[in-house]
């Protein structure tokens, strides 16, 4: 058989593949691009873009309804339907346009990768080798293993569902479960979120996971805490769910359950790969326990959050060691994260959570409700926690109708160890709002 012969082979075309694509077209290397579903991947097909799209019409429903009887008489509704069609015009022609993209740099091959030995990857009955391959193959839902599995849907189908069903059920209260029930309950569907232990979420402060359930709650989103999912069966209408301790009848079960790394189909068994359930093993160069063999994006086992941008980091860091730029070990900027859920929960630097009784370190919590920017949204949950070792600012957290933006005020501040003198001295924010108050929270 021919064995065709790369610089770099990349499998996959999510952020991480994407960045590196992007960055290789500028070179003169020979690139084969592997993608085996959506070109794009995860994030802009059936993850963040989308989800922050749709986002975009929830935000002012949800606003509009904290407003009621404070300036504000009728809420505005919601039409999934409606927005659904505009998601789908924006979304769906984008794996082919992103593939157009890497097709003008690139060599393509449409199907699954998996390795023969330790120096060859198989696609569509050819082979191919390279002098450098990476895997960046992403992580895929988890689907519980049940009698019933086959009611299960993921993130994948409910971010292109065209009709809304009544009541819909989420299995799971991490980032997608939370993020994709705030979607559809302003919607209007009636959901239940199905919560294994006694607490959701975890990255951020215990007060701020529930001041976010209350807050949920409040809007008639229903949890059911310490429940394990056993079985879901057909229901004269509908759906039943039976769990450890209850039924529960829906249209509709979304399984949020987390995710594992993308690795059935590549078949490590042939290769000397290591792994674990986190994902592919990397040394502090991104390299496998095979030579020449790199892993990035969310298929690896490193411990910082699997977010987009550590993703395209990561497709840069590559980038720069496997084209001389660098020869220094990965070091990951101060990374900050949010659930994109109403309100917002968001956070960087040192994590409340971790520091407990360290005397080295002191928490301040701000309600913000007081500022008339809060005020005048009827936002009365609004609370920011800063976290100072000294006199300086090592970490920041908050819950609050726009946490995320809030959030990158800090930023900065923790990642450079700004001092308060030298941000009042160098930085006069746009009055009011966040940034403006940013100058006198700082010792
Ligand atoms: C619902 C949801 C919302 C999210 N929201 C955010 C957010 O707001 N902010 C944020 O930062 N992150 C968010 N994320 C996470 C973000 O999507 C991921 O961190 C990011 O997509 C990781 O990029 P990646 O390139 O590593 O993997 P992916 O984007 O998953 O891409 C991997 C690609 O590899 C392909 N592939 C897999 N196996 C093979 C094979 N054997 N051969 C060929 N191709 C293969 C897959 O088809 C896929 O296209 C969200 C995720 C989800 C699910
Ligand atoms: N806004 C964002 O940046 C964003 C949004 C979505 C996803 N992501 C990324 O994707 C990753 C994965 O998100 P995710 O929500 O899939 O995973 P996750 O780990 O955040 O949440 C999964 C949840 O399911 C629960 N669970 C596990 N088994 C269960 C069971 N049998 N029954 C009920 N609950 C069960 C877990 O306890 C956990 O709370 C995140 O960690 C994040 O890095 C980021």
């Amino acid at each position: 058989m021919d064995m065709k012969k790369y610089d770099e082979i990349l499998i996959g075309s999510g952020p991480a593949a994407y960045k590196m694509s992007n960055l290789l077209a500028k070179t003169k290397h020979k690139v084969l691009v592997i993608e085996g579903f959506e070109y794009g991947g995860t994030c802009p097909n059936y993850g963040c873009e989308p989800k922050i799209f749709l986002e975009g019409a929830v935000r002012p429903v949800l606003q509009s309804q904290q407003l009621l009887g404070h300036g504000i008489s009728q809420p505005a509704k919601l039409e999934w339907k409606s927005l659904m069609k505009t998601k789908l015009n924006r979304f769906d022609p984008w794996p082919a346009e992103t593939r157009d993209i890497i097709k003008k740099s690139h060599d393509i091959e449409d199907g699954y990768a998996s390795f023969i030995d330790n120096k060859t990857v198989s696609v569509n009955g050819h082979q191919y080798q390279a002098d450098h391959i990476i895997i960046a193959t992403g992580q895929t839902p988890n689907i519980l293993d049940i009698p019933g599995k086959e009611y299960l849907h993921t993130n994948y189908d409910l971010l292109s569902l065209k009709e809304l069903p009544k009541r819909i059920t989420v299995i799971g209260a991490g980032f997608v479960g939370l993020e994709l029930a705030t979607l559809v309950a302003a919607a209007g569907a009636e959901v239940t979120i199905i919560v294994h232990s006694d607490r959701v979420l975890r990255e951020f402060t215990k007060a701020e996971d529930q001041a976010l359930v209350e807050a949920m709650k409040e809007r008639g989103i229903k949890f059911s805490f310490n429940t394990e999912t056993q079985k879901i069966s057909q229901h004269e209408k509908g759906l039943l769910i039976t769990t450890n301790h209850n039924e529960i009848e829906t249209d509709y079960v979304l399984d949020a359950t987390g995710r594992h790394p993308n690795i059935e189909k590549l078949a490590l068994e042939n290769t000397s790969i290591k792994y674990d359930r986190h994902g592919i093993k990397v040394d502090d160069h991104l390299m496998t326990s095979v030579k020449g063999i790199y892993a990035i994006g969310d298929v690896i086992s490193r411990k910082q959050p699997k977010l987009t941008p550590v993703a395209e980091f990561e497709g840069q860091y590559l980038f720069n060691y496997l084209t001389g730029k660098t020869n220094q070990e990965i070091a990951y900027p101060t990374i900050a994260q949010a659930a994109f859920t109403f309100p917002e929960v968001a956070r960087a630097g040192v994590n409340p959570n971790k520091i407990k009784s360290n005397p080295q370190y002191k928490v301040k919590t701000i309600p913000l409700k007081y500022s008339s920017l809060y005020a005048g949204q009827n936002d009365k949950i609004s609370t920011l926690t800063l976290v100072f070792k000294g006199q300086q600012l090592v970490g920041a957290s908050e819950i609050g109708d726009y946490a995320a933006d809030d959030i990158n005020n800090f930023l900065p501040i923790i990642s450079l160890a700004i001092t308060g003198a030298e941000y009042r001295q160098k930085v006069m924010a746009i009055y009011p709002t966040l940034a403006d108050k940013v100058g006198e929270l700082l010792p």
